[in-house]
């Protein structure tokens, strides 16, 4: 195999994962029901959601894992369902559990894989050696998979993904079972999969862990994407609100500039001297330069980050009973 996935990566402005209409049905049910999708090149996304939402017959038609019954769908340029072997070559998936042979060490598992890829013997020593260190398993690499944590297997399955040189990593709730310590240093690794420029797409119900890593998400609701978008936008559609900044400051006329500036939705007078705005972002180095502006002493800036969590929780909350709401 001669592909070089580096010569045929796709320009930054073109979306890496594009889907319009996308559908899946079993039987006469679509799980998947028409969804819309626009994924950026670096750009880290969630899927999030009830059980049986959806959210990996999506990853799976993305893969051509599985077929897609309606709609268009194409990753890095291919189309999936036609051509899934290239698709493939370019995507890692880690799935839920991912399939190691017990029997052979970290190293050897690798090679396996590297073979398949058609990687000449010294490029995929070079690789793998590369691959293991960056997933901190050098020192395990010569050990059998049979004796791995849970926690070392996910990493092995970052290091396939390394491995590859994918451009889109797949990662279908990879921290679910890992304890603080290894949930941390996964979340890192895929925060240096990003610095890369590498597009993660990441299935999780850690909804704090999707906040902490996610440029954007989606919440998936019976085979819809009910909402997408950054954190704090969602929290301006759902909560009503997104960011939430306290001043504590002297200065005449301050409610007023605090008000003017752009992004706040609403400023609260809560006592003489302390105020509380409303935001779509932090707007915390602008209320700064407000008081300054003003001539006025600050003594005090705080900020509540909305969080998913809540967005979350409200958002099923308010549906009616039984009732269906699915405008992205
Ligand atoms: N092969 C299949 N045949 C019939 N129904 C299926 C099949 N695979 C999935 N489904 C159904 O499709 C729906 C969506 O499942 P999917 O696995 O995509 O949900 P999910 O959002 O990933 O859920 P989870 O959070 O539990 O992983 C579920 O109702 C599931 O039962």
């Amino acid at each position: 195999m001669s592909e070089q996935p580096t010569e045929t990566r796709t320009p930054p402005q073109v979306p890496v994962i594009h889907a319009r209409g996308l559908t899946r049905c079993y039987g006469d049910r679509a799980v998947v029901d028409g969804i819309d999708l626009d994924i950026a090149r670096g750009e880290v996304f969630g899927l999030l959601g009830p059980n049986g939402a959806g959210k990996t017959t999506t990853i799976l038609m993305m893969l051509g894992l599985t077929e897609i019954s309606s709609g268009e769908m194409s990753v890095l340029g291919f189309n999936p369902a036609r051509e899934p072997l290239k698709v493939k070559r370019r995507v890692g998936y880690l799935p839920d559990a991912v399939g190691f042979y017990d029997q052979l060490t970290a190293t050897e598992n690798l090679a396996y894989t590297g073979k398949l890829m058609g990687l000449a013997r010294a490029e995929r020593a070079r690789r793998i050696e590369q691959a293991l260190w960056r997933a901190g398993l050098t020192e395990v690499a010569s050990k059998r998979v049979a004796t791995f944590s849970r926690g070392m297997r996910q990493r092995l399955g970052l290091a396939e993904i390394i491995m590859k040189r994918a451009e889109i990593a797949v990662l279908d709730e990879p921290t679910s079972g890992l304890d603080p310590q290894a949930t941390q240093e996964f979340l890192g690794m895929i925060g240096e999969l990003k610095a890369e420029g590498i597009t993660v797409l990441l299935s999780s119900h850690m909804l704090d862990q999707v906040q902490r890593i996610c440029d954007r998400v989606s919440l998936f609701r019976a085979g819809h994407i009910v909402l997408m978008g950054a954190v704090p936008e969602l929290a301006v559609k759902v909560l009503g609100a997104g960011f939430v900044v306290e001043v504590e400051a002297e200065g005449l006329g301050l409610a007023r500039r605090l008000a003017m500036i752009p992004g706040v939705t609403h400023v609260e007078t809560l006592s003489v001297n302390r105020f509380r705005m409303t935001a779509e972002r932090d707007v915390r180095p602008d209320a700064a330069r407000a008081v300054v502006a003003v001539d006025g002493s600050l003594r005090r800036l705080s900020v509540d980050e909305p969080s998913l969590e809540a967005i979350y929780t409200r958002y099923f909350q308010d549906l009616p009973a039984g009732g269906a709401r699915h405008a992205a």
